[in-house]
C-alpha cells in the first residue's frame, strides 16, 4: 500500500455556542492540514486549550454538538477503503471502528465499565469485529494478553481491582486486539506516575511496531513526544504552527513557540533559569489577527499582527508558520545541556 493513511486538508471545527444571548464560535480547529504515513507515530503537542482534543475528536469521528466541522476534510485510506470521518454515516463508522480505527482515551475508566469484568468488555469490543467465537475467540484473546505481558487473570477482574498502570495496559489491549491500521491516543499516560508511564508507553510502541499501525498521539508533555513520536505537530490556538521529524523539532525548531516548549523542558544538572513566555494564550472565540502567537512572540514584527503566516516547508518534511522562521534559534543549546539525550534516534 502506498500513500498516506490519513490526509487532513484545511480542517475547521468550531464550537458554536450561545452565551448571554450572543452567538459565539470557538475556533478550536482552524485550517489544519497534515498527512500521516503508514506505520508512523505522529505526536500532537501544544498547551492546554490549544485544540488538541477537538482535533482528534474530529479525526475519531466523535464530533458532537456544539462542536461542528465547518470546513475542510479528513480522509483515511484503509487499503482502498477510503473514509472521511467528518461526513461518514454511523454505519460506516461502525464498520471501521476497532478493526481499522481505534481510540485510546484519556483515563482508562472512561472505556472500562466499572461493573463489568474485563472479559465482558473484551467481548463487547472484539468478538464481532474479529468474527470468532468459542475456543478460537478465547485463544486469540489469551494470546493477545500474553503478547502484552498481561496475566490471563485480568479477564476475571473488575476494573477497580487493577492498578492504574494495569488498567491502562488493558485499555491498550482493547484498542489493539483487532489489529487496527490507525490508533488515536489522547493523553494515554497523563494520569500515571513516571515509572508506570514509561512502561505503558513502551508497550504501546512495541504493539504499534508489531502491527505496523499508525498512531496519532496527543500529549502536552514534550518529553513523552521525544521518546514516542517519529514526527511532531505543534498546535497553538487552533492552528498547526510547526511540524517536523522529532529530532529536527527539538534541535532545529523554526517556530518561536516550539523553541519555547523545548526550552521549558527540565534538564538534569542545568540550573540556568528557564526563559518565560509572557502573556496567556488567546481566546479562541476572538483570536488576534495575523499570527495568533504574535502578542507573546519575542520575534514579532509589524507584519505578524497583520498577515497570517502560511505553514511552509523550511526543510526536509519540516514546515513552519512563521514570518521569521529563519531567525529562530534554539533557546538552549542541545548537547551542552544534555537535552539531546531525551531524543532517541
Ligand atoms: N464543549 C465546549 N464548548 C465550548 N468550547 C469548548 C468546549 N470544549 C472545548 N472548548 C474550547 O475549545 C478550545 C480547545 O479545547 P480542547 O479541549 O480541544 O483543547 P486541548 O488542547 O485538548 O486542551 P487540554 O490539553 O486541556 O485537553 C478551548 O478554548 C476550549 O475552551
Amino acid at each position: 500500500m502506498t500513500g498516506p493513511i490519513l490526509t487532513v486538508e484545511g480542517l475547521k471545527a468550531y464550537y458554536q455556542i450561545c452565551q448571554f444571548g450572543q452567538h459565539l464560535e470557538v475556533r478550536a480547529v482552524d485550517d489544519i492540514s497534515l498527512q500521516i504515513e503508514r506505520g508512523e507515530v505522529y505526536g500532537i503537542a501544544g498547551e492546554s486549550s490549544s485544540g488538541k482534543t477537538s482535533l482528534i475528536k474530529v479525526l475519531a469521528a466523535a464530533t458532537r454538538p456544539p462542536l461542528r466541522v465547518v470546513g475542510g476534510s479528513a480522509r483515511y485510506d484503509f487499503g482502498g477503503k477510503g473514509i472521511d470521518p467528518t461526513t461518514a454515516s454511523e454505519a460506516e463508522i461502525r464498520a471501521i471502528r476497532w478493526r481499522h480505527l481505534s481510540y485510546i482515551m484519556q483515563g482508562s475508566m472512561s472505556v472500562l465499565n466499572p461493573v463489568r469484568r474485563i472479559e465482558r468488555t473484551f467481548r463487547d469490543f472484539a468478538q464481532r469485529p474479529l468474527g470468532l467465537s468459542g475456543a478460537a475467540y478465547r485463544d486469540r484473546i489469551e494470546e493477545h494478553l500474553d503478547h502484552l505481558r498481561l496475566p490471563k487473570s485480568v479477564l476475571r477482574a473488575y476494573p477497580h481491582e487493577l492498578s492504574g498502570g494495569m488498567r491502562q495496559r488493558v485499555t491498550i489491549g482493547l484498542a489493539t486486539v483487532c489489529r487496527p491500521d490507525f490508533m488515536i491516543a489522547d493523553e494515554p499516560t497523563t494520569a500515571l506516575d513516571v515509572v508506570v508511564q514509561k512502561d505503558v508507553l513502551s508497550l504501546l510502541r512495541t504493539v504499534q511496531q508489531d502491527m505496523g499501525a499508525s498512531i496519532i498521539f496527543v500529549t502536552h508533555d514534550m518529553s513523552v513526544h521525544a521518546n514516542m513520536a517519529d514526527r511532531i505537530g505543534i498546535i497553538y490556538a487552533g492552528r498547526l504552527v510547526e511540524e517536523g521529524p522529532t529530532r529536527t523539532l527539538f534541535t532545529r525548531s523554526r517556530h518561536p513557540y516550539t523553541a519555547h516548549l523545548v526550552a521549558s523542558l527540565p534538564v538534569i544538572g542545568d540550573t540556568r533559569p528557564r526563559p518565560a513566555l509572557e502573556g496567556r494564550p488567546p481566546s479562541l472565540a476572538n483570536p488576534p489577527r495575523g499570527c495568533r502567537f504574535h502578542p507573546r512572540c519575542p520575534l514579532a514584527i509589524e507584519r505578524c499582527a497583520r498577515e497570517v503566516p502560511p505553514l511552509e516547508a523550511v526543510g526536509q518534511r519540516h514546515r513552519s508558520a512563521c514570518w521569521r522562521a529563519e531567525d529562530v534559534r534554539p533557546l538552549l543549546i542541545p548537547g551542552e545541556t544534555g537535552q539531546t539525550a531525551m531524543v532517541q534516534a
